[in-house]
């Protein structure tokens, strides 16, 4: 049976694939959440949703990439709970392009979402979490942040970036009793990977579909990830059970990639 642990996490990109998941999961896990995204519509469902499962929820929309709205969702944030224990930076994009074709636009938009609003929410969860002298810091990563991937080239550069920065804040903030992690999934049946799928069809003159299956023929495990498979390790790292684990960057992928 499910325990309230009156505790409150937040959950950035939650209105759709991995971090819809997440929030379902954290709520199952008795947390009550605020949900981000930069849209209002999808984070409204899921709120719908969480309040079914008897937690309460609080949507706020804002865009990660911009350092004042980030600051300002975890003031409402503290406003609305009075605390936060848990900050999932689980919003990110991607973008297929060989390396010679990506411009300096490309480059700033994804480091300004994958970098800088992994960096910012950090920042501002941990002002929170030192006052309080706990919290749980959880960042997305990849297995693109282990390793190149072709046609990847800005999206692995931002996902190993998110592992440093992981190891850097878990040194840091270790002495106010805050944990921070990352989580790498490998290939996640969600909206993110119709896009890889469709762009690749584009570059490599291949049909729909192709190169998704051939990577999931690829998965010593034998089938697609699915989202739920990666919120239940974030359910780990959420947890107390996790509390002596920090600077970690933990692959879940179905055995692809070993690190
Ligand atoms: N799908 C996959 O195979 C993998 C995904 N990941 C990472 O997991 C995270 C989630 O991925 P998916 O759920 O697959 O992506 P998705 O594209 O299905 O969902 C991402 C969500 O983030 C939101 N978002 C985008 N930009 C935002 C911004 N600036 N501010 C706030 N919200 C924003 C979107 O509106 C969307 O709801 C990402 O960081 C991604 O890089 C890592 C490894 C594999
Ligand atoms: C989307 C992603 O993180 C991949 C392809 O590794």
């Amino acid at each position: 049976m499910k325990m309230k642990n009156n505790k409150v996490a937040l959950v950035t990109g939650a209105g759709a694939g991995i971090g819809r998941a997440i929030a379902m999961r954290l709520a199952s896990d008795g947390f009550d959440i605020v949900l981000n995204d930069i849209g209002e519509e999808s984070i409204k469902n899921v709120a719908s949703e969480i309040e079914e499962l008897g937690q309460k929820s609080f949507a706020i929309v804002a865009d990660i990439s911009k350092r004042d709205q980030v600051f300002s969702m975890i003031n409402q944030t503290v406003e609305h709970f009075g605390r936060l224990d848990v900050m999932v930076s689980n919003a990110g994009i991607v973008q297929v392009k060989p390396l010679l074709e990506i411009t300096e636009e490309d480059l700033e938009r994804i480091f300004r979402i994958n970098v800088f609003g992994t960096m910012f929410c950090m920042q501002a969860a941990a002002e929170v979490m030192i006052k309080q002298n706990s919290g749980k810091i959880i960042n997305a990563s990849s297995t693109s942040g282990k390793r190149g991937v072709e046609f990847l080239g800005h999206y692995c550069a931002t996902k190993f970036s998110v592992i440093g920065l992981t190891q850097t804040a878990a040194k840091e903030l270790a002495p106010h009793g805050i944990t921070v992690n990352a989580y790498c999934p490998g290939i996640v049946g969600t909206g993110m990977w119709e896009e890889i799928d469709r762009k690749m069809s584009e570059y490599m003159n291949v049909p729909l579909g192709e190169t998704l299956k051939n990577k999931i023929n690829g998965i010593p495990l034998g089938r697609i990830e699915e989202p739920i498979d990666v919120a239940n390790y974030v359910s780990f790292l959420a947890s107390e059970d996790s509390n002596y684990m920090t600077g970690q960057a933990v692959v879940i992928d179905g055995g692809m990639v070993f690190s």
